[in-house]
């Protein structure tokens, strides 16, 4: 097999730093808050946030689940958003992704206040890492999740050709900045790229966030690749696989699995987000 890049591990690494921070700030009377909403019944997004919550308690996180039927209203969803803003008790918020189709994704994302903003999907958080901005916001973990574990892998990015397929709000455009700010030269991919064959045969760095099944083969890629697989997709039959499929068996490119990679980085750095949330709130109480 293709060596694997264990995300699992890096993010059990990561969940000691993050536990004994939190230990600290308990230490001084700060207990660290997230607040998540759900809206809806998709089992995913089920498993997801209760995943999130047990990661919390785990750490000694504050957590509080709120959930909406799918047919509630996107007032009701922004009431509920400005009462947590106004809540000292409350660090970090997040609105579970996918939202129903009636609801304006965007309209609810910019309704968090910035400091509060655990996911960085806020305007002026996105604005502040495409500026590549000093001092601290919240960027939006999975990108981040994945910046970590290339920090084991590939310590410097400078002048590698770092390619991201798929230019999603939630992984793809982050993505591209912060590979940006880590002075990779980096390129967007998309649906109406015309050269992606190209572009994945002379990459150090692939980063995959499709959602389609196995739509990128390391055969196509160079021999001493790195590739981040972001998809999650369910077969037919139960299994899960990622946008990667491994066909080059002793090679030595580098993998992370599905699951077991991207995942629970996404999870782990999300709990980083809360605790850096409820830092800052501490410093400017
Ligand atoms: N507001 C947000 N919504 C969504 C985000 C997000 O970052 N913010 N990301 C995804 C879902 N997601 C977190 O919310 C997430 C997805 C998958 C995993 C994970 O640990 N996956 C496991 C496999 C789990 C399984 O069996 O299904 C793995 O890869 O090992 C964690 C978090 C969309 N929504």
């Amino acid at each position: 097999m293709t060596k694997l890049i264990d995300g699992k591990q890096v993010a059990e690494n990561l969940k000691v730093q993050i536990a004994s921070s939190v230990k600290k700030l308990i230490a001084l009377g700060i207990t660290p808050g997230i607040a998540v909403i759900l809206v809806g019944d998709d089992p995913a997004s089920q498993i997801y946030v209760r995943n999130k919550q047990r990661a919390a308690e785990k750490l000694g996180i504050d957590s509080e689940v709120i959930t909406f039927p799918a047919t509630v209203s996107e007032e009701k969803i922004l009431a509920k958003i400005n009462g947590l803003n106004a809540n000292p008790a409350i660090d970090a918020i997040l609105v579970q992704s996918p939202l129903p189709d009636h609801i304006d994704e965007h309209h609810i994302q910019s309704a968090i206040a910035p400091e509060k903003d655990v996911d960085g999907f806020h305007a002026h958080n996105v604005g502040a890492l495409f500026a590549n901005s000093e001092g601290y916001y919240p960027m939006a973990n999975t990108p981040r999740g994945i910046m970590t574990l290339l920090k084991e892998y590939v310590p410097d990015l400078t002048g590698k050709n770092a390619l991201v397929i798929g230019r999603s709000i939630l992984v793809g455009r982050p993505m591209m900045a912060m590979l940006n700010n880590a002075n990779a030269t980096v390129t967007l991919a998309h649906r109406h790229t015309k050269n992606l064959a190209q572009l994945v045969a002379t990459a150090d760095v692939i980063i995959v966030a499709v959602g389609k099944p196995h739509f990128l083969k390391m055969s196509a890629a160079k021999a001493d690749a790195v590739v981040i697989d972001v998809g999650i997709n369910r077969l037919e039959d139960g299994q899960l696989v990622g946008d990667v499929l491994d066909d080059m068996p002793d090679s030595e490119q580098l993998l992370t699995p599905v699951p077991g990679g991207v995942g629970p980085m996404t999870i782990a750095t999300l709990m980083q987000t809360t605790i850096e949330l409820a830092q800052q709130h501490s410093i400017f109480e």
